[in-house]
């Protein structure tokens, strides 16, 4: 994979996901912000957009910019400052017990580190497994679920039986995003998913990611620090910056016609960061 490159497909081949109406807004973000310590460290700064269904949504900025504190608050793991959170038209900013569950449910997340997460003492079947409780499995059984769960992120019925250990960075890696597809999510937020990841490996989970939206028209909202695999993997990108959105709109215009300085600067630095 090259710094500033497109996947084969284009958002046009993309499979229509069940139920959801195409390119409708599903997650939106109105003037969200989050304010950290007496100091007040503008982490999140007045930050509108929306997600839309069957589209991969990427926040790209540098490190400190507020990407992990804005996925956090969509996450509902914390509360904002101010501002309001919809899923689906419902505001979820404060919804608490039984919807805030079954929101977490909609909404999944894998994070960097696949390691941490992933007890070494269990198999892949006792890790999908966990979710049992939370999982709707509308007449499918757990097996089942799992092993379509498995084979959406390429991975065999003989993973099942596997421990971490038996496995490299990336498979743990699909079998995070595998755990998380568990729950039929409305929305994947995947925060820096292939960081820890050597540059093969990456492609290789930045692939499933876009295989995702496109066979299965799940929506994702892809946070990095690299312009160049928000460039790969997005049809939509959004540039922050000291926790303010200075750019936002279809990959190729951010890309091919940026208009704030800043994300010239980002793209600028693509061919010294990837040599
Ligand atoms: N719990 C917290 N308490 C105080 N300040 C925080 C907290 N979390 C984040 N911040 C500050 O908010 C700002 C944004 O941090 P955040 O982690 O969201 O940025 P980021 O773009 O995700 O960076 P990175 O890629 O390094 O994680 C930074 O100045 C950070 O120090």
């Amino acid at each position: 994979m090259t710094s500033l490159e497109k996947p084969a497909d284009s958002p046009a081949d993309k499979a229509e996901p069940d139920g959801v109406e195409p390119g409708k807004e599903i997650l939106k973000v109105d003037r969200l912000h989050k304010y950290f310590g007496k100091g007040g460290v503008k982490a999140v700064d007045d930050v509108s957009f929306a997600i839309r269904s069957g589209e991969i949504t990427t926040v790209v900025g540098e490190s400190g910019s507020g990407k992990s504190t804005l996925a956090r608050l969509i996450l509902r793991l914390m509360p904002p400052t101010s501002g309001r959170i919809e899923l689906n038209g419902t505001d979820v900013t404060t919804i608490k017990g039984k919807a805030l569950h079954t929101y977490w449910r909609d909404v999944q997340a894998v994070f960097q580190d696949p390691f941490s997460a992933f007890n070494q003492f269990f198999t892949v079947r006792r890790l999908l497994s966990r979710s049992k409780g939370m999982l709707d499995l509308k007449g499918e059984s757990l097996e089942d679920r799992m092993l379509a769960s498995l084979e959406q992120v390429g991975l065999k019925k003989d993973s099942l039986d596997k421990y971490p250990h038996q496995m490299s960075g990336g498979q743990r890696q699909r079998v995070m995003i595998a755990r998380a597809l568990m729950m039929r999510p409305v929305l994947l937020i995947a925060d820096e998913a292939t960081s820890m990841l050597d540059a093969s490996l990456r492609a290789n989970i930045l692939n499933v990611l876009t295989d995702l939206r496109t066979d299965t028209g799940l929506t994702i909202l892809f946070i990095t620090h690299d312009i160049g695999q928000a460039c790969y993997v997005s049809d939509r990108i959004l540039v922050m910056k000291h926790g303010k959105l200075v750019e936002s709109g279809p990959t190729e215009d951010v890309i091919f016609r940026p208009e704030h300085e800043y994300t010239r600067q980002l793209l600028e630095d693509v061919p010294r960061l990837h040599g």
